[in-house]
């Protein structure tokens, strides 16, 4: 499978919510709505280019001032 099939798969299911491309940039800031860690380790090990891939993660929630019910 390739990455952008992965990535759309993803996508798809609800799990990959947001991917952007970070402008001037080879890379993108990519939101993920997962179980835990666990979960995320196995979607991110699962990108064709993982071995290659310099990944920070920065875990998210739900601020408590946000007006929308749903940020999907
Ligand atoms: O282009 C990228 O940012 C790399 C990679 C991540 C998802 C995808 O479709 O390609």
């Amino acid at each position: 499978m390739t990455e952008k099939a992965y990535s759309q798969d993803l996508q798809r299911s609800g799990k990959w919510r947001h991917i952007w491309r970070i402008a001037g940039q080879y890379a993108n800031c990519s939101i993920f709505d997962v179980r835990d860690h666990d979960e995320l380790h196995q979607i991110l090990s699962g990108l064709p280019l993982f071995p290659f891939m310099e990944i920070s993660v920065t875990p998210l929630l739900r601020h408590p001032s946000a007006i929308r019910e749903d940020d999907r």
